[in-house]
């Protein structure tokens, strides 16, 4: 492979020592953590020498029990689908109002910006595959405790969207046109970003505040940016796709806590010896900075990235380096918009390959339900003389929407403790979003009853396929099954 980051020549044994594996007490320390604040008592992680770290069950669950709600690390809303949700950047709740909600989607689909496609219930729960990452979904997941089918609307679409006029949509927009029974799903108002960037939005100042505080003051292209040049910053920013946004995210949430690590040490260092000399590398600084993100299962990116189908395997070797280029552009763009001396490290080509596999073994969808379509199912279920009352006002907006009223917000995220569970084609457990779990959070749901003491495991593939199609798939993974399953079919 032939490009050269002189990053990673000149901070070779830093970024060794970021990628060194945590020691298993360090690892146990965390998790036991992480499960605490959760409130999750009945798991444990345990690291097993085969698989490396897996989650197990620290008491009985029953079929369908929920046996975890995982908060992500890093997130974010797909670029295609900020068309058809106003959520909060930080929380990914929907925000405004409904009417605005609805205002804004077909004022921008009118200015002929594309949305993604509508929620396929489906598709919600599985761990992304996709090296472009615009849309993640593959469906393989199974509809029998997600019923979100069962809620679709019962109005007779037409098949084409039909528009409604400029003076409509700004009516909505400006809050003066109000759609009836909308006063029963109210949305937080929309709080703007601090830095007045007008990219990010929040439900809440505390939300603003706390996502400032973890990566936005660094991505963000507002007055208040703290890059060094915003034009690189939006060059950056208009060149990242979804994974590189993502990326993107964890170096600057690590910066960031490495900062605040900083200035913490540097007032205790006054408060109890009236120096305020720091530690001049700062890099044990940086390393504990880093420790959210080294827990994560990684491999470089180019190594484990999954060869597309149109491209033959003899030009694999080719493929991979192509790849390695394109992350070695992005990180020349990056570096020019929010290099930082003391966490040069970070900015290395090997830094960049493991995160963005990180996100490749990782990642799982982040799916949260839309007001608009509970909106609309509430006026179907309307008694008939209210119903045809308000289908008047509403329908042309359903009809305006077409099929896409029941878009909902959809995104990658890491979510730290998921991610310790290990693969089997015969899981005892679900990545499921139910009705009420599409809330942003992982949530994982006993598909039958697990005993205590037994590993938790989910399937990262559509386990009912072929058992040499599974193993190819797996192979992106990184190991060959041998669950009981593949065992049985493969003795
Ligand atoms: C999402 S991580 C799961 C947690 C991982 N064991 C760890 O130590 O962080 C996925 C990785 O775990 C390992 N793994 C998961 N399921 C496995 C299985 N059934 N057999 C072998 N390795 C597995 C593979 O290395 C895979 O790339």
């Amino acid at each position: 492979m032939g490009t050269i980051c002189p990053l990673d020549v000149e901070f070779s044994d830093k970024i060794a020592a970021l990628l060194k594996p945590p020691s298993p007490n360090e690892v146990q320390k965390y998790f036991d953590q992480i499960i605490k604040t959760r409130q999750c008592p009945g798991l444990k992680m345990k690291h097993d020498g085969e698989f490396g770290k897996g989650i197990y069950a620290e008491s009985e669950f029953r079929e369908g029990e929920l046996v975890l709600k995982d908060q992500m690390l890093v997130g974010a809303q797909h670029s295609s689908n900020k068309v058809d949700c106003l959520v909060c950047s930080y929380c990914f709740s929907f925000i405004g109002s409904i009417e605005l909600q609805i205002g804004r989607k077909l004022y921008l689909q009118q200015l002929g910006l594309s949305s993604s496609k509508e929620c396929d219930p489906e598709a919600y729960s599985h761990i992304s595959k996709e090296c472009h990452l615009a849309d993640s979904s593959d469906g393989e997941d199974d509809s029998s405790v997600t019923d979100h089918n069962e809620g679709s609307c019962s109005y007779s679409e037409p098949k084409e969207n039909i528009p409604l006029s400029k003076e409509v949509l700004e009516s909505l927009l400006n809050g003066d046109l109000k759609l009836p029974y909308s006063n029963e799903f109210c949305l937080p108002s929309t709080v703007p970003c601090p830095g007045g960037c007008g990219e990010a939005h929040y439900c809440s100042k505390s939300c603003a505040e706390a996502d400032w505080e973890s990566s936005h003051s660094l991505l963000c292209t507002g007055k208040s940016s703290v890059s060094s040049s915003k034009e690189a910053l939006l060059r950056f920013i208009d060149h990242a796709n979804d994974l590189v946004g993502l990326y993107f995210q964890v170096i600057s949430y690590t910066i960031l806590r490495y900062k605040k690590l900083k200035a913490a040490q540097f007032q205790h260092q006054e408060q109890y010896t009236g120096l305020n000399a720091i530690d001049s590398s700062g890099f044990s600084l940086l390393l504990e900075a880093w420790k959210p993100i080294s827990m994560g299962h990684k491999r470089r990116w180019w190594d484990c990235v999954a060869l597309p189908d149109d491209i033959d395997s003899s030009d694999e070797a080719s493929f991979k380096m192509e790849i390695k280029e394109l992350a070695f552009k992005s990180l020349e763009l990056l570096k020019k918009a929010i290099f930082d001396q003391e966490c040069a490290p970070l900015f290395s080509l090997e830094i960049y390959g493991h995160i963005i596999g990180m996100f490749e073994l990782n990642n799982l969808d982040l799916v949260v339900a839309s007001p608009v379509e509970d909106y609309f199912l509430y006026i179907d279920d309307l008694p008939d003389a209210e119903k045809e009352e308000a289908e008047r006002i509403t329908r042309p907006f359903l009809y305006a929407l077409g099929g896409d009223y029941s878009v909902c917000c959809q995104g990658s995220a890491f979510f730290p403790l998921q991610s310790c569970m290990n693969h089997s084609c015969c899981p005892n457990a679900k990545a499921f979003k139910r009705e009420e779990d599409r809330d942003g959070q992982a949530t994982i749901i006993a598909f039958k009853p697990i005993s205590k003491g037994e590993e938790i495991t989910i399937s990262y593939i559509d386990e009912e396929l072929p058992m040499e199609e599974r193993q190819a798939l797996l192979a992106d993974y990184g190991f060959r099954c041998r669950c009981k399953k593949c065992r049985e079919e493969d003795p």
